[in-house]
């Protein structure tokens, strides 16, 4: 089996890379290097012992995607590729439609015109409504998402079900990821955002590194147990292996199915933050500042259709989120720049 990864040198395709390759399938990367080194892959190789194929280019250029995915027989894609800085989708709302939204078109067209009609595609917790009803299932309902990369999301959603409705010859897995974290045990690949981290986690670990004076917590008085934002940590290697079971579900199966990939468990800040120290032995100083605009209180998973459908389950503890995060973070203080070009 092949298997196209768009965006599969970022962080959670290099992840799924990883465990497609150790299980036998095929790896084809196409990848335009927006947000990622090539070094991510190189490392894959490396811990896998196993080549993948590489292709830079852009999910918007539909001849080139065709072609890439008639030259290496691919039987199924996984779309990964596309633009996710919540902040920077209010200044630049039409380059995340265009990436996002107009990247999944041209997926599709390219996808149609080569005859491949199995796709997985990485959408977000941040479809569903605000709500006070936690856990989230699958059947919840979705919102007003409050910055444009939410609407990029929701919109693909809505385009895949339309596209299918249209063919119901195509299998396509919608997965709607909560809080993607940690790195691979080896500590080898991880998450290498550039500049300022926005995410939690990554921001958390290079307060401990040294290379940010302090964390800034976004709130202490939501309505929430300690009073700072509850969500649902994935360690980034359960998210992966999802992924090849959500392929393996839908492969010779049309339809289409949407599966919520979380732990289960909400955790705050503060809880998130101790753990952290904990693993690490490493203080994190922070700060408590006022609310982020746009973030919600709490957000978490029941993740029981994916687990009783797809015979998955998160095995990773928070502490092994933290520990891994940190092991990547130690032994590359500056991301995949460590590495020799
Ligand atoms: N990390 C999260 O918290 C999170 C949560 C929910 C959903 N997601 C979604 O999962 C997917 C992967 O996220 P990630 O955290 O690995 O992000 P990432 O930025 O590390 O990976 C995305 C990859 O896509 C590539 N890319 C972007 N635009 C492209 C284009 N036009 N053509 C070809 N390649 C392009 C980038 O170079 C990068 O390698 C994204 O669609 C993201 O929106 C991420
Ligand atoms: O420097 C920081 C960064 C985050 N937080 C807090 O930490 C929690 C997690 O924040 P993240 O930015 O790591 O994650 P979000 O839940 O805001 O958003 C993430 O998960 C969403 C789905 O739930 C979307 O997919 C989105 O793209 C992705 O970034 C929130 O309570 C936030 O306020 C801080 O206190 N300080």
């Amino acid at each position: 089996m092949v298997m196209l990864l768009t965006g599969g040198a970022g962080y959670i395709g290099s992840h799924t890379a990883l465990v497609l390759l150790e299980a036998g399938y095929e790896v084809v990367v196409y990848d335009n290097l927006s947000n990622a080194s090539r070094e991510s892959l190189r490392r894959v190789e490396k811990l896998t012992g196993r080549s993948l194929t590489f292709i830079e280019a852009d999910i918007r250029d539909t001849p080139r995607l065709q072609q890439a995915l008639t030259e290496h027989q691919v039987d199924a894609v996984i779309h990964f590729a596309g633009l996710k800085a919540v902040g920077e989708s209010t200044q630049k709302p039409l380059a995340y439609y265009e990436n996002n939204v107009g990247g999944t078109l041209s997926l599709c067209e390219a996808m149609r015109a080569a005859e491949v009609r199995t796709l997985v595609f990485s959408s977000s917790a941040t479809v569903y409504a605000e709500s006070d009803d936690m856990p989230l299932t699958e059947a919840a309902p979705t919102g007003r998402p409050t910055n444009p990369y939410g609407s990029s999301k929701l919109m693909i959603e809505w385009m895949l079900q339309d596209l299918y409705a249209a063919n119901p010859d195509w299998s396509i897995a919608i997965l709607r990821y909560f809080n993607p974290a940690g790195a691979h045990e080896s500590g080898e690949i991880g998450e290498d955002p550039n500049g300022i981290p926005n995410n939690l986690l990554p921001y958390v670990s290079q307060v401990a590194i040294g290379r940010l004076p302090q964390l800034s917590i976004y709130g202490d008085d939501y309505p929430t147990p300690d009073g700072t934002g509850v969500r649902d940590y994935i360690h980034v290697m359960d998210l992966a292996e999802g992924h090849l079971k959500a392929a393996h579900a839908i492969t010779d199966k049309a339809g289409l199915h949407t599966w919520n990939l979380g732990a289960g468990k909400g955790h705050s800040v503060l809880e998130a933050v101790r753990a952290f120290e904990r693993v690490s032995g490493r203080e994190v100083p922070y700060q408590i500042v006022g609310r982020r605009p746009g973030d919600i209180a709490q957000c978490w998973a029941n993740p029981h259709k994916a687990e009783t459908e797809l015979d998955w389950q998160c095995r990773r503890t928070i502490d092994d989120i933290m520990a891994d995060a940190w092991r990547w973070q130690s032994q590359n203080p500056q991301g995949y720049d460590d590495s020799p070009a």
